[in-house]
């Protein structure tokens, strides 16, 4: 089971203000395979005749963005013997799949140990150990994103350039609208002018607020974003920030200060701080992780672009090493090809 958003309590929810009329634009499309299988405590029954179909559409699209990976340590496994050849191409399929050293370690170990203690015959048997493994893995990154606690709950949207931030918050914030969510936007990318432009014109045609200035400061537009979130009663404000490398000490330094300034203007904001991955990215993303945790402390992470050259392999590796929560990934450029992490869903893609 997966849920994308938990809801508030329904007495809260309604006393959130009016969703503006463009939240039904995307609901038919993109609302029932978002939601939760079942409904917890406080969230509402949401299922539908068109969850199947939709669910199934985006495990095709995730099965065929990890192709692939998928092929090569499937095959491996096909008539093999349990020996070490078996183990030495299953440890280049990790690692050309980008899972890092020491996570292909940990599997191959765990495995090799399983297989004795079970007393594993088939290379079919290990390949089904090999999931559960992957499965124990990758379960502890799944976690949904909760509304609701906060009025508004501020997320900082971090990252290299190009790793798809802007995009993401455009999706992001069309699934909030669809959730019965009031959206801000702060457009914290102060650099490029064109990219101010870009995020007031979507702001525009998707009926939600974007707060921009010309001066300059990304710290300034964020904590402007706040106070009209918060004197408006909207219920999430996301605060775009310009791309940057972990290398560029300064522009690091800046992203601490634009949380400080958040944090000014509401105590405990900003209460999600994400960083976006470009996953085709490889082993830098395990890189940009840490760096990024280490000057913000991150609250999740968002993983974008598995339709591509991706391998898939760099989850285990965050897994492994820094186990950051991993909120959404994505396949493509479309609203739905965002969607909840799952690990059932990523390994049964990952090994088919
Ligand atoms: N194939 C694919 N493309 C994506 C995905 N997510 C984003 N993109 C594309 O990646 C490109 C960069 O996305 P942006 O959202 O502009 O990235 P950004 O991180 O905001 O970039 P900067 O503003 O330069 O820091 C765009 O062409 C997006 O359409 C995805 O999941 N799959």
């Amino acid at each position: 089971m997966f849920s994308f958003f938990k809801r508030k309590p329904k007495e809260e929810a309604a006393t959130a203000p009016a969703q503006p009329a463009a939240a039904a634009l995307t609901a038919a499309a993109v609302t029932p395979a978002l939601l939760p299988e079942t409904a917890s405590a406080d969230n509402q029954p949401v299922l539908s005749d068109t969850v199947p179909e939709q669910k199934r559409s985006w495990i095709s699209r995730l099965k065929s963005g990890l192709a692939k990976t998928s092929s090569s340590l499937t095959t491996l496994f096909v008539g093999a013997r349990i020996d070490d050849d078996l183990y030495d191409e299953l440890e280049a399929a990790l690692l050309t799949a980008d899972a890092g050293v020491e996570a292909t370690l940990f599997l191959l170990n765990t495995l090799k140990k399983k297989v004795k203690d079970e007393k594993l015959t088939e290379a079919e048997q290990v390949k089904t150990a090999l999931k559960a493994l992957l499965l124990e893995l990758l379960t502890p990154l799944q976690k949904p994103l909760e509304l609701g606690r906060y009025q508004p709950l501020v997320m900082m949207i971090t990252g290299v350039n190009g790793a798809g931030k802007t995009t993401t918050i455009g999706k992001l914030a069309k699934h909030l609208q669809v959730h019965q969510q009031s959206v801000i936007l702060a457009a914290g990318d102060t650099f490029r002018a064109a990219a101010r432009e870009q995020l007031a014109i979507w702001g525009e045609r998707n009926d939600v607020t974007v707060i921009a200035q010309e001066s300059g400061d990304p710290a300034a537009v964020a904590f402007d974003a706040v106070a009209s979130a918060r004197a408006r009663g909207t219920d999430v404000v996301m605060v775009d920030t310009a791309g940057r490398l972990p290398t560029q000490l300064h522009l690091m330094e800046e992203l601490r200060k634009i949380k400080r300034v958040i944090a000014k203007g509401m105590d405990g904001a900003p209460q999600e701080v994400l960083l976006v991955i470009d996953g085709n990215t490889g082993q830098n993303a395990l890189a940009q992780v840490r760096a990024f945790d280490d000057a913000l402390q991150l609250t999740g992470l968002i993983i974008t672009k598995l339709d591509g050259t991706a391998k898939g392999g760099v989850l285990a590796a965050i897994a492994k090493t820094r186990p950051v929560p991993v909120y959404f990934i994505g396949v493509g450029e479309q609203i739905e090809d965002l969607q909840p992490f799952n690990a059932q869903e990523f390994v049964d893609a990952l090994l088919q």
